[in-house]
C-alpha cells in the first residue's frame, strides 16, 4: 500500500484571508459571457486577444503589416470542403504572473455579473498564488483552425531566467519538424527576450492542445486548446451532432497552491509528493479548504447548450501530476466519437477517465428537462488522498442558472454508469460497466500493413523506478535527478534501463555538434553496461522510414496507483492490445514475462478497426501493444506524459530516417550547446 502522510501546505488556515482569496462576490448565477448562439460559432472568450498592450501591439501590426494574415477570431470559423486554406496568426507572450493579481482590482466583474473581455484578472480556484501565463489567461489563448490551415505562433518569451519551448500536442508536424517544441531535440529553447516563430500546418484534425515543454511550467499555467476542425463531410461523426462551438472546449487540469518546482525534487514534512491541491476546468474552478471548510466563491466554467440539439464537446486532459481525472455531467450520456483527434465508432458512456495528455471528444444531446446539470470532475488514483474535485455546469439556454440539486461531493458524486478506461483494465472479458480504449474501434480506413502479423520492427520498452536510498544518492561528487516521491522514495525512471538525459544540442538541427557517445539505447550501452540502478544517456532507438514499428510498453514501476500515459510526438499509433498477464500466479509482470507471453501467443492483440492515439496509459502492472507505420522522418520524443517523470528520466528518442529524409533547416535556426574551449590559461 501506498503511505502518504495527511499534513497539508502551511498556507492552509494561516494564510487563507479574504486577501488571498476570492470570496467577495457571488456571480456563479449571473456569467452569460459565454452564451453560445443558434448556428454560429460563439467566440471563445481567448479568442479575444485579451492581452498586455505590448502583445496586442505587435499583433495588431504584424496583422496590419501581413495582409494575408487570418485573425484567432477569423480562423475559428466552420470549415467547408473546397474553401481556401488560412495563415492564422498567433502571439503569446509569456510572462511571470499573479492569480488574483492587481490586475483584479481594475476589472472585477461588475454589477451585473459581467466581466468584459479585456479583463486581465487571472481568477483560478480563487487562491493567490504566482504563475506564469501566454497573454495574461489560464489557459492561454486558444488555436482554433480549420484543417489545412497554416498556423503560425510569435512566441515572446518575458520570462526573466527562464527559457521555453512550446509542444502542440497532437499535431503531428509532417513537414515542420523543427516546430514540435521539444528542447535540445528539436530546437533550442527560447532564451528571456526573445522570439520564437513557431510555424505549422493543421495537417491533422481534432482536438489537441499546447503547452510548455521545458521543466514544470506547464503545471503552472502554459497551457491552451488547440481544435482543429474539419468540414463534416470529412468527419465520419459529424451526423451525430447538430454543433462544434468553439465553447464547447473543456480543457482539464490540475492545479497546485504554489509554483510546481516547489515540490521538485520533493520535500519530507510539509507539502510533500507532488499531487496537486485543486482542479480546474477551462482554468475555472472554486476551491474548499479540507482544514477550515471555508470555500471560495470564483466562478464556475458554465456550457450552454439549446433544448433539442446535439453537442459536440472536445474534452482535453491537460494534468500534470499522476492522478487520472474522472468526469462525469448529471443526466446527460456520452457519446464518445474521438479520442487524441482520431474518429471512432460512436459508443455510449456515463463517465469517462482520462490520462494526462489524452483526449475525448463527446456528444451531448440536450434532451433533459431544461435546467442547470452538474459536471464533476475528480481526481483518482493519489488524488483520492486530498479528495481533488471540481465543478462546472451544464446549462440550457433561458432554464436557471444554479441546477436543483445539491453539488455533489468527492464522496457522495453523481452516479457513475458505464465507465470508459475503468483503472482495473479488465478489457479482454466480456462486462457491461465499463469499455477499455482497445475496445474502441478506428472510423477511418486503417493502413493495411498496421495489421500484417510481423512487424519489420518490434520493440520491447520497460520501464521503472531505480531506487535509491538517501545513502546512495547524496555521495560526493554525484548528481543523479530524482524524485522524492509521496511515499518518500528517492526515485529515478528508467525505460529498458536507461534514464534519459537531455542532449547538449537538438540532433535534428545541430547533429554534428554531438558527441556520438552521447547517445544510447538497450543495444548500444555506454561501456561498462548500466547495472540494475541504470544508465544516463540520451536513449535513441533508430527506425528505418516507412516501417511498421511495433512498440510493447511494460509496467515494471509497480506502484499499485500509477498507470503511466505514454505520449508520442510526430504520429497517431493504433492500440493493438491492453492487458495484465493472464496468469494468475504471476503477480507482477515483468519485461521476461512480457517476452515469454509474446512467444506463447499470449500478448493481447485485436486487429478488428484499432483505435489511433497519440497518448495511452498503461495499465498498472500491465502492457500496452501499439503499431505505427514510421512514415515521419525526425526525433520523435516518446515518453511518460506525467509531468515529474519527464524531468526524472522517463523519455526517448525514436529518431526515424535520415537527414537526408528531413527538410532544410530553417534559415538562421537557433542553435545551442556547451561552450568548452582550450583553456587560455
Ligand atoms: C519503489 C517505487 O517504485 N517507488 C515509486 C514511488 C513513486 C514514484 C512516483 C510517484 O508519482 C509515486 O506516486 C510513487
Amino acid at each position: 500500500m501506498l503511505q502518504v502522510k495527511l499534513t497539508f501546505s502551511s498556507f492552509v488556515g494561516d494564510q487563507q484571508t479574504a486577501a488571498t482569496s476570492w470570496d467577495g462576490l457571488d456571480f456563479t448565477s449571473g456569467s452569460n459571457f459565454f452564451r453560445s448562439e443558434h448556428g454560429v460559432l460563439q467566440t471563445h472568450p481567448s479568442l479575444k486577444y485579451t492581452g498586455n498592450p505590448g502583445s496586442m501591439g505587435k499583433f495588431q501590426d504584424e496583422l496590419k503589416r501581413n495582409p494575408s494574415l487570418s485573425s484567432p477570431h477569423e480562423c475559428a470559423r466552420a470549415c467547408r470542403e473546397g474553401e481556401p486554406p488560412r495563415i492564422c496568426y498567433y502571439h503569446f507572450t509569456l510572462e511571470y504572473y499573479t492569480v488574483l493579481g492587481a490586475a483584479c482590482q481594475v476589472c472585477t466583474p461588475n454589477a451585473t455579473n459581467v466581466m468584459t473581455s479585456s479583463c486581465q484578472c487571472v481568477l483560478a480556484d480563487g487562491v493567490e498564488r504566482g504563475i506564469l501565463t501566454a497573454n495574461r489567461m489560464v489557459p492561454g489563448p486558444s488555436i482554433q483552425v480549420c484543417e489545412g490551415d497554416k498556423v503560425v505562433v510569435d512566441v515572446d518569451n518575458r520570462m526573466e531566467g527562464m527559457e521555453v519551448t512550446i509542444h502542440w500536442h497532437g499535431v503531428w508536424q509532417r513537414g515542420t519538424q523543427y516546430y514540435d517544441g521539444v528542447p535540445f531535440v528539436t530546437q533550442c529553447p527560447i532564451q528571456q527576450g526573445n522570439v520564437f516563430r513557431y510555424q505549422w500546418v493543421a495537417g491533422n484534425a481534432g482536438t489537441h492542445f499546447w503547452h510548455a515543454h521545458t521543466g514544470l511550467q506547464k503545471m503552472d499555467g502554459l497551457y491552451g486548446s488547440i481544435a482543429i476542425r474539419q468540414a463534416p463531410s470529412r468527419d465520419p461523426n459529424s451526423n451525430l451532432y447538430d454543433f462544434d462551438l468553439t465553447t464547447h472546449v473543456m480543457l482539464l487540469s490540475d492545479w497546485m497552491h504554489e509554483d510546481a518546482v516547489e515540490r521538485f525534487p520533493g520535500r519530507l514534512a510539509v507539502n510533500t509528493g507532488q499531487d496537486p491541491e485543486s482542479l480546474l476546468i477551462n482554468g475555472k474552478g472554486q476551491f474548499r479548504d479540507p482544514n477550515t471548510g471555508f470555500q471560495t466563491n470564483t466562478p464556475l466554467e458554465v456550457f450552454t447548450i439549446t433544448p433539442g440539439k446535439r453537442y459536440r464537446f472536445r474534452m482535453i486532459n491537460s494534468f500534470a501530476s499522476v492522478c487520472p481525472a474522472q468526469l462525469t455531467i448529471q443526466g446527460h450520456d456520452l457519446i464518445l466519437i474521438a479520442t487524441d483527434g482520431e474518429p471512432v465508432h460512436p459508443v455510449q458512456v456515463n463517465t469517462i477517465i482520462s490520462f494526462s495528455g489524452e483526449r475525448y471528444d463527446f456528444v451531448i444531446n440536450a434532451n433533459q428537462a431544461p435546467g442547470a446539470y452538474w459536471i464533476q470532475l475528480r481526481g483518482l488514483g493519489e488524488c483520492g488522498i486530498r479528495r481533488v474535485q471540481q465543478l462546472a455546469i451544464l446549462r440550457y439556454a433561458r432554464g436557471p442558472y444554479q441546477p436543483s440539486t445539491a453539488a455533489p461531493t468527492y464522496d457522495f458524486g453523481i452516479p457513475q454508469g458505464v465507465v470508459l478506461n475503468p483503472l482495473d483494465a479488465r478489457c479482454n472479458e466480456p462486462r457491461d460497466d465499463a469499455i477499455c480504449v482497445s475496445q474502441l474501434k478506428f472510423a477511418l480506413s486503417i493502413d493495411k500493413g498496421i495489421l500484417r502479423e510481423k512487424p519489420d520492427v518490434k520493440i520491447f520498452l520497460p520501464f521503472r523506478f531505480a531506487l535509491y536510498t538517501p545513502e546512495q544518492l547524496f555521495q560526493p561528487h554525484q548528481y543523479t535527478a530524482h524524485l522524492v516521491a509521496p511515499n518518500g522514495d528517492h526515485v529515478r525512471s528508467l525505460i529498458d534501463g536507461i534514464s534519459y538525459r537531455t542532449p547538449t544540442s537538438p540532433p535534428l538541427s545541430q547533429i554534428d555538434d554531438i558527441d556520438d557517445q552521447e547517445f544510447c539505447n538497450g543495444d548500444n550501452l555506454p561501456p561498462g553496461g548500466c547495472g540494475t540502478q541504470g544508465c544516463t544517456c540520451t536513449h535513441k532507438v533508430d527506425i528505418p522510414l516507412n516501417a511498421i514499428v511495433e512498440v510493447v510498453l511494460v509496467d515494471e514501476v509497480q506502484q499499485p496507483n500509477l498507470s503511466h500515459p505514454f505520449h508520442l510526438h510526430g504520429y497517431a499509433f493504433n492500440v493493438i492490445g491492453i492487458g495484465r498477464s493472464p496468469d494468475r500466479n504471476v503477480k507482477k509482470i515483468n519485461l521476461k514475462h512480457a517476452l515469454d507471453l509474446d512467444r506463447q501467443g499470449l500478448l493481447h492483440r485485436q486487429f478488428n478497426l484499432p483505435p489511433a492515439k497519440d497518448t495511452i496509459a498503461v495499465p498498472n502492472n500491465g502492457y500496452v501493444v501499439l503499431r505505427f507505420r514510421a512514415n515521419n522522418p525526425g526525433y520523435w520524443l516518446f515518453h511518460c506524459h506525467f509531468l515529474f517523470h519527464i524531468v526524472i528520466g522517463m523519455n526517448l528518442i525514436l529518431h526515424v530516417g535520415t537527414h537526408a529524409d528531413l527538410p532544410p533547416v530553417p534559415p538562421n535556426f537557433p542553435t545551442c550547446g556547451n561552450h568548452l574551449p582550450p583553456m587560455l590559461i
